[in-house]
């Protein structure tokens, strides 16, 4: 079984993706971390984040096997790994090993932008998951300050309205529910609900196949 889950930044895409690999023994990949560490490369190296040609190399030279480093989830990797996911080259470097991942004989759970609509197209259950901008916000400031990040909760609305009209303006693969997604707000769960309503989507979506 393959579940697709994509949507906005802070939606808790993430959150659900990891309970939902747990309950049905599925591994996990959460794909923005490959745009984060294709960011955290060029950072590195003092390189403008729109240099197609170094963004390209970075992203065919990713070490796969080390992408749960803390700092690739700090708030300014996610700004710019917006930038660097714009790159049309930069996602085509990437799409085989996320497809590969997806093409394990039990399964899998990937969590982005773009699993439904191009990673995965038949996949068995896709879930597009919304929350309001401010209500994500909320969730990344109490998020970004248990990590000590401090930052005034107006900056981090900013960044998340950024990245959504980047995310969902690009040309390439951008941030859309596929036509046959099911979609959960989660404005007003919390995780636990959240989790329940997408048990019962992935179950409707099996029961519909079966
Ligand atoms: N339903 C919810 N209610 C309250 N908080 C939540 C909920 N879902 C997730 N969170 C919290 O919101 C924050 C963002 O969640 P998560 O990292 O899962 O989002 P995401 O969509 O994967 O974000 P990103 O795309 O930026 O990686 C986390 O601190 C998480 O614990
Ligand atoms: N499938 C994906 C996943 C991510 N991106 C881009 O990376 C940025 C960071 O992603 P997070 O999920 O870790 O927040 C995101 O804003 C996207 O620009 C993507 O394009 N496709």
């Amino acid at each position: 079984m393959i579940i697709a889950i994509d949507g906005p930044a802070a939606s808790g895409k993430g959150t659900l993706a990891k309970r939902l690999a747990v309950h049905y023994g599925l591994p996990h990949l959460d794909t923005g971390l490959l745009y984060r560490a294709v960011a955290r490369t060029l950072l590195d190296q003092g390189s403008p984040l729109d240099d197609e040609a170094l963004a390209v190399k970075a992203a065919q030279s990713l070490d796969l096997g080390h992408l749960d480093e803390s700092r690739l989830r700090g708030r300014e990797m996610g700004e710019a790994a917006s930038v660097v996911a714009a790159i049309p080259p930069v996602r085509a470097a990437l799409v085989a090993w996320q497809r590969q991942f997806a093409s394990r004989p039990e399964g899998a759970v990937l969590d982005g932008r773009d699993i439904g609509t191009v990673i995965c197209p038949d996949a068995t259950v896709k879930i597009f998951v919304t929350a309001s901008a401010e209500e994500r916000a909320r969730r990344r400031h109490r998020e970004l300050a248990g990590r000590g990040e401090t930052t005034p909760y107006e900056e981090v609305l900013a960044d998340i309205r950024k990245r959504d009209a980047r995310d969902s303006g690009r040309t390439t693969a951008p941030l859309v529910a596929a036509h046959d997604a099911r979609l959960l707000d989660t404005t007003n769960l919390g995780i636990e609900q959240a989790f329940q309503a997408a048990v019962a989507h992935v179950e409707a979506a099996r029961r519909e196949q079966a």
